[in-house]
């Protein structure tokens, strides 16, 4: 048998692999428990997913065709497939849960032991995929299995005999060296594999980007400036440097510089380096525990070895899920602490969200406080959102120096030729005028500079700069005047592109953007032609916008420009949403989606890979299309794009799939179902909604096949207004989907101006006693604190109501939830807020117990949510308290977490305890637990 056919076997197990890999996630949104498991097994399968593309690669490749092998039958590559697409068959029917009722779609089905048990069976499949994808492998495992077993044998005895003494001593050498290479090998996998799990913030990047971009020999001034000197060197008690200045003075540029004196200053022992650069056009990727998480790899990183700490963490998280806030706090802290402190410079906290900024820079200032640390911080001093905590530290003001601004300007005009163009006096005047105009920043002569430069002549440059224009925002508008007065088109796509930038929903990248300024009234397909390039688009802004190399997104080029444009938004853009609203439809309107809605995944997929506005379009037209729905020209789109079926359908279908939501959501048959009246209560335009009832073709009612009615949608979103009008046009609030009716969707989703209109407005009851579940139940979904609170002020009673309700399945495991108080089961499944809102009004006793005698604390270190742990720790929680079997609290808290984790976490509580039981200690566990009291009732 040839390899090829194996091929085929191979080839049919990647759509059991996609599918198993999907349904794991599809349980991120809906299960309770088990992120981590769903994390492990996708990673799993998307390596099996990898292995089985290389083997498939790999067996229709030319390699094996010279290398003259063939299949036994059986052989190991035919059984081992035939394994794995039965082991892929049964994880699929297991996942899919059919027929296990509703509960059972929110657990996840397996236990931790047999997640294990899976995910170790994946694994070897995966590594017998790949050991088969080399030409020997695949020579090896293309015999039975027994001819396999002997060959092994036989080789086995051989590399005995070439480790007996003798053997080593004809060549040590070689043999000890291969050794240590595969030791190092080993060691290496591991270390990288550890700094992944910490972070793959891509953090060199930037600070690349702005080494490269630097004018040569600029900026040296900070290095010599004493207060920079006396923090770097230790020689001052502060130890944090704040570093601020106007807007666009170099404090970026700066910090680049600073950066690398750190990073190649000797010190003993030596400080490792961490630095982040916040920006403002990237908040998504700016939490707070992806920046810590980013500054703990750069410290570990700079280690000769992985320090215990950080290893121990990453081994006992099974390479799963990522690495929690609170550890990586801990690990910063200790490592910090380990290594006599370290550098930490964070740039420009005026581009970070106030959201975050605050607690950010609480935890940095602990680090500061560990002996040794040292912390730099920059930031404009012009906004008035700064916290006034950096007022109080030893700072340094940023000036933009008139000598680097010299060299830099000369640079450019050297890289741009105008040396060959013009005479030394022109560069002298130049150089002088823009230097002394700066005002201390670096920005405004770099800015001036481009315009002088894209005159066409020497003349037109001397003109230029004779009428030079003052202050940034001067600068700015005569950018923007220049671009108007460019020819019709390369205007248009300039004008555009800026107003796209400021209005997406989203960053938008190069090609969505090329993709949407194709867009054309009179053109009724997507023309590659009439798509213009990256470069033509940055050269249409003049200057004004750049491409982020990390991204590929079109953004500003600097955080100010994006500010000025910002501020002149409605009267450089008038009617900007409207346009927006107008090429979205136009575009989802094209004939090239009339195909659509399409059968499968892979059909959308390919739509979406060729068509890249897409994914943006159908996605957010409603945002866009709802503060401009009074527009005559949106009104004419809009029903234009209601009277398309396969437009509306289309819209529909590529937004839940490129949600990631499960087939039922995206398939043509409920897309086709998904009327008019659906989308515009979804995304709440009223006129639109209202103009559709009163043709009278759409009943109020109407549903889709998934069940959902308008106001089921327009609860979702929590559109008050059209909420309104449906119930005045007779819609049924008590129609449901498989979820509920529009109060459970509006309590899940938390909008609490929606549960007060449905509920006092129009009478609906907030004590549930349907077949669904409770809507105080649904609270707990999205721990959406407010809704539980608005319920429970709309006279819902806290002690009668289950999170489960009655509705659930029957099994074992349903009882016990069925049974549990609400806070308890807030508390298993780690709804923080709601806990924190029980706790903190006083409505529960913290240490309430299950009939099981399981407290708060038991369910919440069951839920392996320490934060809640230590909410109720701090709010008198019994840490000592037993359930009916004598099981303590401390136990399931000890048991669910790691030590130094809890001891981070719950420090003094632990130590008072170790107090309480200080005479017997030596007996007890390592938290001085008698060993006599442990499950002992
Ligand atoms: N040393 C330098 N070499 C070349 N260009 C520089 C240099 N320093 C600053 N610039 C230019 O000036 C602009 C503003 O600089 P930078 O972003 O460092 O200022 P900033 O003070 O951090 O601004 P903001 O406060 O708005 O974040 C940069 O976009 C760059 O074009």
């Amino acid at each position: 048998m040839d390899p090829e056919s194996a091929a085929v076997g191979i080839a049919g197990l990647l759509p059991l692999i996609a599918r198993a890999a999907k349904t794991a996630a599809e349980y991120k949104d809906a299960v309770i428990s088990a992120k981590a498991s769903i994390a492990a097994l996708t990673t799993e399968l998307d390596a099996l997913e990898d292995s089985a593309v290389e083997l498939y690669e790999f067996l229709k490749g030319e390699s094996l065709t010279s290398s003259n092998i063939r299949l036994h039958r059986p052989c190991l590559i035919l059984s081992c497939t035939a394994g794995c697409e039965a082991k892929l068959k049964l994880l699929c029917r297991k996942l899919s849960q059919d027929g296990n009722g509703r509960r059972n779609r929110f657990l996840w089905p397996f236990s931790e032991k047999e997640d294990q048990k899976i995910i170790q069976e994946l694994h070897t499949f995966t590594t017998w995929m790949h050991f088969a994808s080399s030409v020997q492998g695949c020579r090896l495992l293309s015999r039975p299995l027994n001819d396999v077993m002997d060959i092994l044998e036989n080789q086995l005895g051989q590399l005995r005999a070439v480790q007996l003494p003798e053997h080593m001593s004809k060549n040590p050498d070689t043999v000890q060296a291969q050794q240590l290479l595969l030791v190092e090998t080993r060691a290496r996998q591991v270390r990288q594999a550890t700094l992944d799990w910490i972070s793959t913030t891509r953090y060199l990047e930037r600070h690349e980007a702005l080494r490269l971009s630097r004018a040569k020999g600029t900026g040296d001034w900070i290095l010599r400036n004493p207060d920079y000197i006396r923090w770097r060197d230790g020689l001052d008690t502060a130890s944090t440097l704040w570093c601020h200045g106007k807007q666009g003075s170099g404090k970026t540029n700066l910090v680049s510089i600073i950066v690398d004196n750190l990073l190649h200053i000797h010190s003993d022992p030596p400080k490792p380096v961490a630095f982040f650069y916040f920006d403002h056009q990237d908040q998504a990727a700016q939490h707070p525990s992806t920046v810590l998480a980013c500054l703990l790899r750069q410290l570990v990183e700079q280690l000769p070895d992985i320090p215990h700490s950080v290893g121990s963490v990453y081994e006992n998280s099974n390479t799963k899920g990522a690495l929690p806030e609170f550890e990586c706090q801990r690990l910063l802290t200790e490592l910090l602490r380990d290594r006599k402190g370290a550098y930490i410079v964070l740039d420009a906290l005026d581009e970070y969200t106030s959201d975050y900024r605050t607690s950010l820079l609480q935890t940095i200032a602990q680090f500061s406080k560990v002996s040794g640390a040292r912390v730099l911080l920059t930031s404009s001093h012009e906004t008035q959102e700064i916290p006034s905590t950096l007022r109080k530290h030893q700072s340094v003001k940023i000036v933009a120096q008139e000598a680097d601004i010299k060299r830099y300007i000369r640079q450019e005009l050297g890289a741009k030729g105008v040396y060959e163009l013009a005479d030394d006096e022109f560069v002298g005047q130049l150089v002088q005028k823009l230097a002394e105009g700066a005002d201390g920043m670096f920005l405004l002569p770099v800015l001036q500079l481009q315009g002088i430069l894209r005159e066409p002549t020497l003349g037109d440059m001397e003109d230029s700069l004779k009428n030079l224009s003052r202050g940034l925002n001067e600068v700015l508008g005569e950018t923007i005047a220049r671009i108007r007065n460019l020819s019709d088109n390369r205007s248009r796509v300039g004008m555009l592109t800026l107003m796209y930038l400021v209005h997406a929903a989203r960053p938008l990248t190069a090609a969505e953007l090329s993709d949407l300024l194709a867009i054309h009234a009179d053109r009724k397909r997507v023309e590659q032609k009439y798509r213009p390039t990256t470069r033509m688009i940055l050269e249409c802004c003049q200057g004004l916008v750049t491409i982020d190399g990390k991204t590929g997104d079109v953004r500003t080029s600097h955080s100010s420009i994006q500010e000025y444009l910002l501020a002149n938004d409605e009267r450089l853009f008038p009617r900007a949403e409207a346009i927006f609203a107008i090429n979205c439809l136009r575009y989802i309107q094209l004939s090239d989606f009339e195909t659509g809605p399409w059968d499968t995944g892979a059909e959308i997929k390919s739509h979406m890979d060729k068509y890249p506005f897409l994914n943006y379009a159908t996605r957010f037209w409603g945002k866009h299309a709802y503060p401009s729905e009074a527009d005559a020209a949106v009104q004419a789109q809009l029903s234009s794009f209601f009277r398309s079926r396969a437009a509306t359908a289309v819209t529909n279908q590529v937004r839940q799939f490129a949600m990631g939501r499960k087939k039922d959501y995206w398939s043509p048959e409920e897309c086709l179902s998904f009327t008019p009246l659906h989308h515009a209560c979804r995304h709440g335009l009223l006129r639109t909604a209202e103009g559709l009832l009163d043709e009278g073709t759409i009943d109020v009612n109407q549903a889709t096949k998934q069940r959902a009615t308008a106001l089921i949608h327009a609860a979702s979103s929590g559109h008050v207004d059209i909420i309104r009008l449906l119930m005045e046009r007779g819609a049924d609030p008590y129609l449901c989907n498989w979820y509920g009716n529009a109060l459970h969707c509006a309590v899940q989703a938390g909008f609490v101006d929606t549960v007060r209109e449905l509920v006092l407005k129009w009478g609906m009851n907030p004590t549930y006693t349907g077949k669904h579940r409770t809507y105080l139940g649904c609270t707990l979904d999205r721990d959406a604190a407010d809704a539980f609170e608005t319920l429970i002020d709309l006279g819902v009673d806290i002690n009668t109501e289950k999170g489960w309700g009655r509705a659930t399945g029957g099994t074992e495991d349903d009882v016990e939830l069925d049974d549990l108080h609400i806070f308890l089961e807030a508390c298993s499944t780690g709804c923080y807020r709601i806990v924190d809102l029980l706790v903190s009004r006083g409505w529960v006793d913290v240490n309430m117990k299950s009939p099981d005698g399981w407290t708060a604390l038991h369910w919440a270190a069951r839920g392996r949510n320490l934060t809640i742990v230590k909410k109720l720790v701090e709010a008198g929680a019994d840490i000592t308290a037993r359930d009916n079997e004598g099981i303590l609290a401390l136990d399931l808290v000890q048991q669910s977490y790691d030590p130094p984790a809890l001891e981070f976490v719950l420090g003094s509580y632990i130590q008072g305890l170790r107090k309480g039981y200080g005479s017997r200690a030596q007996q007890g566990d390592r938290w001085g637990t008698p060993v006599s009291q442990r499950g002992d009732p």
